[in-house]
């Protein structure tokens, strides 16, 4: 007999009764593609065989050349996304405010290698970077495209982080980015300092300053999880209006013959679908900016509202918001605080990330493996392990994030279902790569599952626990397919060894 669920109590048999407080039976089965377009990247659709396809290659297929677990991204899904963003930040959009419009940065440590990078920067968008390495690759996209010579005035390149480095803050400010985001008071006088000596080296000339934004925590609390929320007084980033540690920075940065105050910046946190947070944001932001104009004749020219926009991963979850409903409340909120305080807009720009990364990519894995667990009175678990696990998606172990899982390989001739929790092959009981979800009843080993939503902060924050090799990333378009990261092999971790 074949290994499948419905070996042991079936939803047919109605004898998987699931434990007492969870959703009834059939509550979690995954949304296709065609039921909930915006948990899935666009050019997803089931063939006729009944097969999930993405990009114009059903999963057999990309399977064929990039075995399982895999990330899958759709390139034509990254791009709209991203041109999505750039649309609702471009001058055109703001013109119907009466402001000038901004600019969107792609934030990187979502996903990050040049190929994407080069895809951001050609729909319109700069690139955000918070480390050397996220730097460099988004250094390489720019000279990529823009041409030789280009990245040493990489303007549509930012740089944040707390505790940069000299050498961080100094490499910016050599490559003159246009939004190095000031963290600490310490960077105000490594940006100050490089600049002396790219002057004393002719790469700066005698009157050239670095532009420089000052990170501004709000007091907002906002976000999916309390590791994400970012703008609350008791945590690392950011410097407090509350304290006037921030109103220090800027009042040096204005002070400084090297430095000029670009703009004010604030970044409440991540995978927020309320608009509020935002609003209330931008509100403190305008308050300090006119404070400043007032004290020292300095009105900035930009204030930046960060990331944060959130996306759908279950479909028991809502769609969120588009970045277009909250460029428009953001631009509402912008004008009419500039009009009480009599001030001038500043342009707004943004750093969305997860929302153009994040429905990219879906995770191809293979059932490795089945486990009826029972749970007493009469209500079972069907643990389906997966090859991978939480070295390619932590974030249902870190932040208790959720995830939902389709049957991609095959469609099931099954009309039951059966309560599932999809674990990986970690040594860990917190390895969980879907915590709920309802599978066809005859889901077998070797079946291909598809977690959609895996695109932001899935493959960046992947890592090699048990030596696990991190799966590589398959671009799909238009029925082809190729590598955006290969996959690692044993040889690179062999390779690392002293
Ligand atoms: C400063 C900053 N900007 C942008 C982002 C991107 O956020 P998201 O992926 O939620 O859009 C983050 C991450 O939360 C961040 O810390
Ligand atoms: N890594 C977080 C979001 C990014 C936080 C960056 N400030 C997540 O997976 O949800």
């Amino acid at each position: 007999m074949t290994e499948t669920a419905e070996t042991g109590a079936t939803a047919e048999e109605g004898g998987s009764a699931v434990p007492a407080g969870e959703a009834p039976l059939g509550a979690l089965v995954c949304p296709e593609p065609e039921e909930r377009p915006d948990l899935w990247p666009t050019t997803a659709r089931r063939t006729e065989d009944g097969e999930l396809e993405i990009g114009g290659r059903p999963v057999s297929a990309i399977l064929d050349e990039a075995p399982a677990p895999v990330y899958v991204l759709d390139e034509a899904d990254f791009r709209g996304r991203a041109a999505t963003w750039a649309a609702a930040m471009a001058e055109e959009f703001w013109e119907g405010y009466g402001m000038a419009g901004g600019e969107a940065f792609y934030a990187g440590k979502a996903f990050l290698t040049t190929r994407v990078a080069r895809l951001a920067l050609e729909e319109g968008l700069g690139i955000d970077t918070a480390s050397r390495g996220e730097l460099a690759v988004g250094l390489a996209a720019v000279e990529q495209v823009e041409g030789a010579g280009a990245a040493t005035r990489a303007h549509r390149l930012g740089l944040h982080g707390n505790g940069k480095t000299e050498a961080e803050v100094s490499l910016a400010v050599y490559h003159r980015l246009g939004h190095i985001v000031i963290d600490s008071p310490e960077e105000i006088e490594y940006a100050a300092g490089a600049v002396r000596r790219w002057r004393e080296e002719g790469h700066y000339g005698p009157q050239e300053r670095a532009g420089l934004m000052v990170r501004l925590t709000t007091g907002i609390h906002a976000g999916g999880h309390e590791f994400i929320a970012t703008a609350h007084e008791d945590q690392k980033f950011g410097l407090s209006i509350h304290t006037g540690a921030a109103r220090e920075a800027i009042d040096r940065i204005v002070a400084a013959p090297e430095l000029e105050l670009r703009g004010l910046h604030s970044h409440i946190g991540s995978q927020i679908t309320d608009p509020a947070g935002f609003e209330e944001a931008a509100a403190a932001v305008l308050r300090l900016r006119h404070e400043v104009a007032a004290d020292t004749g300095w009105l900035c020219p930009e204030i930046d509202l960060g990331g944060g926009l959130g996306i759908a991963y279950t479909g028991a979850d809502d769609p969120a918001p588009s970045p277009t409903t909250l460029a428009r409340a953001l631009a509402a909120v912008v004008r009419r605080v500039c009009a009480e305080l009599g001030d001038e807009a500043p342009r707004v720009s943004v750093e969305p990330g997860r929302s153009i990364a994040g429905p990219s990519q879906v995770t191809l894995y293979r059932v490795t493996g089945l486990k009826r667990v029972e749970l007493g009175q009469g209500a079972s678990r069907l643990y389906v392990s997966v090859e991978g696990g939480m070295s390619d998606n932590l974030r249902p172990a870190l932040y208790g994030a959720a995830y939902t899982a389709l049957l991609a390989g095959r469609r099931s001739q099954s009309t039951g279902v059966v309560r599932c929790r999809v674990v990986g092959k970690h040594c860990e009981s917190g390895d969980v790569v879907v915590r709920d979800v309802d599978l066809p009843a005859d889901v077998t080993v070797g079946d291909v599952l598809a977690v959609p939503a895996t695109g932001a902060y899935g493959r960046s924050m992947g890592m090699n626990y048990n030596l696990f090799t991190r799966p590589g990333v398959a671009w799909v378009a238009g029925g082809e397919q190729g590598w955006v990261l290969r996959p690692e092999t044993i040889e690179d971790l062999l390779r690392l060894e002293g």
